[in-house]
């Protein structure tokens, strides 16, 4: 067994490790990362950039779709799956070589495999055993094991990714952001879609009337979205061809055929394995047990962020972020100090348009303000229609008494951008005037807020 010793161990190379790493190195510490697969983190690797490229390609289509006859003219539109996965490789391929340079050109140590602990400052990878100061543990999030029986027939995320082809019928267990993502690209490129959900709506983190109109807008591009139906057992036949999805709904069991069945049903905290007890590190199902400074609550040499952390935030990129800029502050302080200071945290599911959100739900907003709701279908508006769309709308929440706005939901093209500027204003105490009388660039989805608040 061989040893070394640092100033910081840094495991996952995550958004959230990546910054640690990279900033304590830069701070003069002597820091080692380790990671158990391809250096780079499930963003940028599995996860928000090559959906992007995908998601891209669905809206792609749906607006040329829809533009046709109108502003361009094609026999036929469609994805070309060959070539998109192709395309997307080339954003993934260069990733995990070029983050391992790039650590090493810092002189940061790096080490591959599956790191555990060792003691309360040691870590293990392999043969080798390495003791640090600090740890930090930005060890992300895998999808949860799917209880049922035949649980494991259901492709994961990582593996559709890197399909080369798309079968016809395709099942999503769950009704989240996975599923729903995927779900509008598999549509659009021709699939027989089906997404079933436990609850009594999928994506639930968005305003239901958004939600619902999004719904209605898939169902004629062959997604069927299924709710209030717990999936229950997924049964394969012999040959492998085929796949029987079953399913719980008030009505009874039912079922789905499938070709291929997609697993949507929630991520947890990647923590198998890590001997965290033997490292002092208390830890839930929802993940490490932190302080308000991100440091472990029962071991303070240990800090964590993004996914494997036990938080109220939503588990996204800029969470990651933001926890892991506060880890470096506050690990070699001599006291931590620094709080994350999230702010509302605009959240999008890059769907068939996409949809977006950021601070309260109308629910919480009515429950303890004043609140004047503008809500209104935007399908018709001339910068939707001008873009080929045809699916848009928009709640925004405006505070009676402050005129501050309280929640901002978005559906439509461009809703994942102009939501930011919902951000920026909420951030920083922007009121509905100080919107309404701001000059935004025309025409554009941006200046469309005017209308909005
Ligand atoms: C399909 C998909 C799409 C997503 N799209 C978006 C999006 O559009 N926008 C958004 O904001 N968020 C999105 N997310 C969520 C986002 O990817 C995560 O919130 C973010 O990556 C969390 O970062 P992290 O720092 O916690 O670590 P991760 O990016 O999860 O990286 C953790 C790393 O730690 C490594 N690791 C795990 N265990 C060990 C161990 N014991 N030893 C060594 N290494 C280990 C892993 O291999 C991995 O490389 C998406 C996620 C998925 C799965
Ligand atoms: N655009 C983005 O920002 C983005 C995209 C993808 C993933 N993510 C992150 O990854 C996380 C995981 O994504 P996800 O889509 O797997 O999970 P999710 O938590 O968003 O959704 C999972 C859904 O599956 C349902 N479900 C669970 N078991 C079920 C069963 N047996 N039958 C029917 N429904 C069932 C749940 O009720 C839930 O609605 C997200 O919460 C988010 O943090 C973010």
């Amino acid at each position: 067994m061989s040893n070394a010793e640092f100033d910081l161990i840094v495991i996952g190379t995550g958004p959230s490790a990546s910054t640690v790493a990279t900033k304590s190195r830069e701070a003069g510490k002597r820091v080692a990362v380790v990671e158990a697969r391809e250096f780079g983190g499930a963003c940028a690797l599995r996860g928000c950039n090559p959906k992007k490229v995908y998601s891209n390609a669905a809206n792609l289509v749906d607006r040329a779709r829809g533009a046709k006859g109108k502003q361009v003219e094609f026999p036929a539109m469609r994805i070309d799956w060959q070539n998109l996965l192709e395309f997307k490789r080339e954003f993934t391929d260069p990733v995990a070589d070029k983050t391992e340079a790039s650590y090493q050109k810092r002189g940061i140590e790096t080490y591959s495999g599956l790191a555990s602990f060792a003691g309360p400052n040691e870590i293990r990878v392999g043969e080798t055993q390495l003791t640090a100061k600090r740890i930090f543990v930005g060890v992300g999030a895998s999808p949860r094991k799917l209880d049922i029986p035949g649980g494991q027939h259901a492709m994961l995320s990582d593996a559709f990714f890197e399909l080369s082809s798309l079968p016809n019928r395709i099942t999503f267990v769950g009704g989240g952001y996975i599923s729903l993502e995927f779900a509008c690209v598999a549509a659009r490129h021709g699939c027989d879609v089906t997404v079933i959900e436990r609850g009594d709506r999928v994506l639930e983190p968005f305003d239901p009337d958004l939600v619902a109109q999004l719904v209605d807008y898939s169902a004629p591009h062959s997604m069927k979205i299924i709710t209030d139906a717990k999936v229950t057992e997924i049964s394969a036949d012999e040959v492998g061809q085929s796949t029987t999805v079953k399913y719980y709904t008030s009505k009874g069991e039912k079922t789905v055929l499938a070709d291929l069945v997609v697993h949507g049903a929630g991520r947890v905290p990647n923590l198998q394995n890590m001997e965290l007890n033997v490292g002092e590190v208390d830890f839930g199902d929802r993940g490490i047990k932190v302080n308000d400074f991100m440091q472990s609550i029962s071991n303070p040499n240990v800090y964590a962020a993004g996914d494997c952390v036990e938080c109220p935030q939503p588990r996204l990129t800029p969470t990651a972020n933001e926890q892991a800029r506060v880890v470096v502050k506050n690990l070699f302080a001599e006291q931590p100090l620094n709080r994350p200071d999230y702010g509302d945290i605009p959240q999008v599911a890059f769907t068939v348009p996409a949809i977006a959100a950021i601070g309260m739900s109308q629910l919480e907003a009515e429950k303890g303000h004043d609140v004047e709701v503008r809500h209104d279908d935007t399908s018709s508006w001339g910068s939707v229609r001008k873009h080929g769309q045809r699916c848009a709308g928009y709640k925004v929440l405006v505070d009676k008494k402050t005129d501050r706005i309280l929640g901002a939901h978005l559906l439509g093209p461009g809703a994942e951008e102009t939501i930011n500027l919902f951000a920026l204003a909420m951030k920083h105490g922007l009121t509905a005037t100080d919107i309404k009388s701001t000059l935004f660039a025309f025409p554009t989805f941006g200046s469309d807020i005017r209308r909005m608040v």
